[in-house]
This record gives structure tokens, sequence and C-alpha cells, in this order.
């Protein structure tokens, strides 16, 4: 019976479709509801894609950099992640909740650099400038995820001191999916790799200027140089 419905629908929406590729040659266009939800799905679907992809991928970008310049922090939560996945052999979405340190290096780069740093379209508001305010954090410029390894700040919109995701009524809606999509790819990489800088460039030199727009994105490309934990696991048995 689904089936059936489904291909019913199917045929609906291919016949509007094509329709509308023989309207677009003509002048007068005639539109019914299927056509209106069509062009909402299209909208809808392109706007929730430019919301989450982005923004996941500065912060990942921005983690890595911290983490590259901050030896301490990179050495810390690369030793989590593998604890925590060395058993299975493999990183797993299941063992996410377990990082509780790279959580917080993930709270610490949106802290610093917040994919969305004007809360478009709030644009009074510059969570950017707050995440950096002396009169809520110690030492604002440097990268310590450890302030947030026993705090109650989360991502709710309740502590006005850090509003990534913006606060009330119109706070992100993607917070579990988009904070996901940082920890899961920074777990990868931190679990199969380890990462050096290119050209004996020393890390605590890593450029690390900001462009400034809706996000805010490296000026330069981050180029780093990865080296496989499985060659490294077999040299360190050799050796
Ligand atoms: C690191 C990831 C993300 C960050 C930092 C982020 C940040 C934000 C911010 C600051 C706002 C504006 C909130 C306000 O106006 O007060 C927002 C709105 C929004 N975000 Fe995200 N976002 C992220 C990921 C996502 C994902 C993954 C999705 C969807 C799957 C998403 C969907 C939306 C939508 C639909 C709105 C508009 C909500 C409204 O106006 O009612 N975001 N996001």
């Amino acid at each position: 019976m689904k089936q059936r419905s489904e291909k019913i629908v199917e045929r609906i929406i291919q016949e509007h479709k094509d329709q509308k590729k023989k309207k677009n040659n003509e002048s007068a266009t005639h539109e019914d509801f299927v056509d209106v939800l069509l062009k909402f799905q299209d909208r809808m679907t392109l706007e929730i894609f430019a919301a989450g992809s982005e923004t996941s991928s500065s912060a990942v970008d921005w983690a890595m950099a911290e983490m590259i310049r901050n030896r301490r922090v990179m050495k810390k939560a690369q030793e989590e992640v593998r604890q925590v996945f060395n058993k299975k052999g493999k990183v797993d979405e299941a063992g996410i909740s377990d990082l509780k340190y790279l959580k917080s290096v993930v709270k610490e780069t949106l802290r610093l650099h917040p994919s969305a740093p004007l809360l478009l379209p709030r644009e009074s508001i510059n969570a950017w400038a707050i995440g950096r305010d002396p009169k809520y954090w110690t030492e604002p410029e440097s990268f310590m995820p450890e302030r947030f390894v026993d705090s109650n700040i989360d991502f709710k919109g309740n502590n006005f001191e850090y509003i990534p995701f913006g606060a009330g009524r119109r706070i992100c809606p993607g917070i579990s999916y988009g904070v996901l999509n940082i920890e899961l790819p920074l777990a990868f990489l931190l679990y199969h790799f380890d990462w050096k800088l290119p050209y004996g460039l020393k890390h605590e030199d890593l450029d690390m200027t900001e462009l400034f727009g809706v996000s805010v994105r490296r000026k330069d490309h981050l180029s780093v140089i990865p080296i496989a934990y499985d060659d490294l696991k077999i040299n360190s048995q050799e050796g």
C-alpha cells in the first residue's frame, strides 16, 4: 500500500517538474499547491544545507589549527581519542560521548571562532567579541579547553557570555547535529593521524589570521602533513 501511494506521489511530483520545464518557455505561468511546495522544499533544503555545512567545516578547520599550534592540547585530545577507540580499532559515533576533553576543545574553538560571529540575522549581537571579553573570560585570547571541562556552560544559550548558536526562540535548531558534525570528523582526524607542519614551520608560529564575513574563516588555507597512525604503530613495534 505504502509503495503504491509513494509511486503516485512520485508521479505527481515528476509531472509538475516536467510541466515546469515546459512552462519556462512560456510567458504566463500558473502555479498550484504542489508547485509552491516544491519551491519551498528546494529552498529549505538549500538553506539547511548551507546553515549546516560551512559552519561545521570552519569549526573543524579552526579546531585543527588551534591544536596544531597548541601541542599540549593536541597531545591530550589525541590520547583521549586513541584510548577510547583503540579497542575497537576505529572511530564510531557511539564512543563520541566518552570524549570529554575533545568536547571541551570544540567548545573552546567555538568561543574563539564562532562560525556565525554576528549571529545573523541578529546583526546587533557580536558573539565573536563576547567570547573574547575579558570581563567574562580569564586569558580570553588563550586556547584553553580546560575552562570548559568541569563547567556547566553549554550551547543552549543559557549563558549569555557563550552564545555560538545564539539564544532564545531563534536559537540554532541544528545544535546537536552541528556539534556532532565537528566532534566526529575531529575524532577521525586525531585517531588516524599525527599532524605536523610543512617546511619546518614552528607550531607556535602558525598564522591564525581571520577573514571576516558572514562566517569567520581562516585567511590562509591550513596546510598540514598527516602521518598515518597505523604506520606509527608498526614503527614503534619494530623499534
Ligand atoms: C557549528 C555549527 C553551527 C553553528 C555555529 C550555527 C550557528 C547558528 C546561529 C548563530 C544561528 C542564529 C541564531 C540566532 O539568530 O539567534 C543559527 C540559526 C540557524 N541554524 Fe545553525 N549553526 C550550526 C549548524 C547548523 C546545522 C547543522 C543546521 C541544520 C541542519 C542549522 C540550521 C539553522 C537554522 C535553520 C537556523 C535559523 C533558525 C531561525 O531563524 O529560527 N545550523 N545557527
